[in-house]
């Protein structure tokens, strides 16, 4: 006989196995993390820094679109000089994208509330199909950036409800694994816009970046074929539709076995609590969701303050100065996304056995001592040309591996993971928008600083992020309980039973027992 480890409506864990439906509709939602990791890769290798790989770089490109842009880099051909890339039309196409997204992800909050993750997905890909279709076929500097305002709509869809959709469809025990599926996509995403860049680039007639551009049309076109054909998740649909029976058959065929009664349970109480929230953002303010809502901002804000995006860039300049010349910027994008994306899928395989917790402070330390080595290094070797000797540039990129493992398992993925495991049913929605505005708003700030940090700070810069790096470390040690294998129905109780947050939460739970007394 099975062995029934489950405990009926509010404790322990569900049955349940992989099953192939579960598969196969993570495959799909996935696509999401493709397309976001394809945007990142394609406009440039490094969240869009003109410089470096990517579109931006591209001669005929700058020469259409941005032909100012293009004059300065002619008369000035010092390499080291980022400034003269610095152009308002420039930056507005480059952040087209983040502020379209940070809006749309709020809408996105009550559309996946109300009609479902599906629909909110199907928005998200038919987005970014529209948008690599105007991008691919952009006439004037209009077009293009509309075409971009498109796909930033399309990524605020998208982040919005794939972690969500990703962390309702597995099982518990399997939802670290599945989720950090998204960041493992994110990475293929961009390692294969670089390739595509790279081969895109020599193509005669400069007109390659078209094909950059419209090629993000493949894995949009999977997302939305996909989301008309993936199922509902059982809480969304228990959620958005008072037919038990219905949710209860879903649940069947995706936990593969009929006896679902202890998470169907836990599913109908969630939602009837969820049903009577009219104003989640309201209700997100309150007390008693404080950890969460610190959360939904923190740990977005930390994954972009590891320094992730300036160490890749960084590593293209060290390609350059190991002699790699033309092809640093691919090289370097290979190697930090073969890596990145390796280890995340060590993640993936880990995460739900060793927990996040030991994840984040191995990850975290990783990356500290790499950080504090690359800096040391450079502030002590670097030369009158503000390069290291070739010597110490290997060393450096031996230590940006190391850094980059160390991301590439623990707040890469983690970062995507751990805000869409953490919310009650009725906040959750909002509380995904609130992660995904507060990453997009610090991606796209550490982008747009960190030239004039690296050229204020120097070798401080990588002091600079391991400063918050220990921060964040410190942080998830303290604050983070461990939320592996934990059903998110019953998420609540582990801030219950946290030695800060149970004082938070615990006192309005107090305060509403009075009350009902
Ligand atoms: O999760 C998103 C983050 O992960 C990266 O793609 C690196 O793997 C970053 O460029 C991005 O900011």
């Amino acid at each position: 006989m099975a062995v029934a480890l489950a405990v009926t409506g509010g404790g322990g864990q569900y049955n349940g196995r992989m099953t192939w439906f579960v598969v196969l509709s993570c495959m799909m939602a996935a696509m999401g993390g493709v397309i976001f990791g394809y945007d990142i890769g394609i406009s440039d290798s490094y969240n869009d820094y003109p410089c470096e790989g990517g579109v931006t770089s591209m001669e005929p490109f700058l020469k259409k679109f941005f032909p100012e842009v293009y004059r300065k880099m002619k008369v000035d051909t010092k390499i080291s000089n980022y400034c003269k890339f610095d152009s308002q039309l420039l930056t507005s196409f480059t952040s087209s994208l983040y502020i379209a997204g940070l809006v749309a992800t709020f809408f996105a909050s009550s559309v996946t509330k109300v009609f479902g993750r599906k629909l909110s997905i199907l928005t998200g890909g038919a987005a970014f199909l529209a948008g690599s279709a105007l991008g691919g076929a952009a006439f004037n500097v209009y077009m293009l950036i509309f075409g971009r305002i498109l796909l930033g709509i399309g990524v605020g869809f998208a982040n919005q409800s794939v972690p969500l959709y990703l962390s309702e469809m597995a099982p518990p025990r399997y939802r670290g694994a599945i989720n950090n599926g998204f960041q493992f996509s994110i990475g293929i995403g961009a390692l294969v816009a670089n390739l595509i860049n790279f081969g895109t680039e020599k193509i005669e007639g400069g007109w390659g970046w078209r094909i950059s551009l419209a090629m993000a049309g493949v894995p949009a076109s999977i997302l939305t074929l996909g989301a008309l054909f993936l199922p509902e998740t059982p809480s969304s649909l228990i959620q958005s539709s008072s037919d038990h029976d219905k949710a209860k058959q879903l649940l069947q065929r995706v936990r593969g076995t009929t006896d679902v009664e202890a998470e169907l349970e836990d599913l109908i109480k969630a939602s009837s609590i969820s049903k009577t929230i009219k104003h989640p953002f309201k209700k997100i303010i309150q007390r008693k969701y404080r950890p969460q809502l610190v959360m939904a901002i923190a740990i977005p804000f930390f994954q972009q303050v590891t320094g992730i995006n300036v160490i890749a860039f960084y590593a293209t300049l060290l390609f350059r100065t190991i002699g790699i010349g033309e092809s640093a910027s691919l090289l370097s994008s290979v190697v930090t996304g073969v890596i990145g994306a390796g280890s995340t899928f060590i993640s993936m395989l880990i995460v739900d056995k060793f927990g996040r917790r030991a994840l984040f402070m191995v990850g975290g330390i990783q990356m500290l001592i790499s950080q504090i080595l690359i800096g040391g290094i450079m502030a002590t070797q670097l030369g009158d040309h503000g390069t290291v000797s070739q010597g110490y540039a290997y060393l450096i990129i031996i230590l940006i591996c190391i850094y980059v493992a160390g991301f590439g398992w623990s707040w890469g993925p983690l970062g995507w993971l751990v805000p869409s495991e953490i919310y009650q049913l009725e906040i959750q929605s909002a509380g995904q928008s609130i992660t995904v505005a507060v990453s997009f708003i610090f991606t796209f700030i550490v982008a747009q600083t960190f030239l004039s940090m690296l050229c204020h700070l120097k070798a401080g810069i990588f002091f600079f992020f391991g400063g918050w790096v220990i921060v964040m470390t410190a942080f998830v040690y303290y604050l983070l309980p461990e939320t592996k294998n934990v059903p998110i129905e019953q998420m609540e109780n582990v801030w219950k039973e946290h030695w800060f947050w149970a004082g938070i939460v615990g006192e309005e739970d107090e305060k509403i027992k009075i009350q009902g007394v």
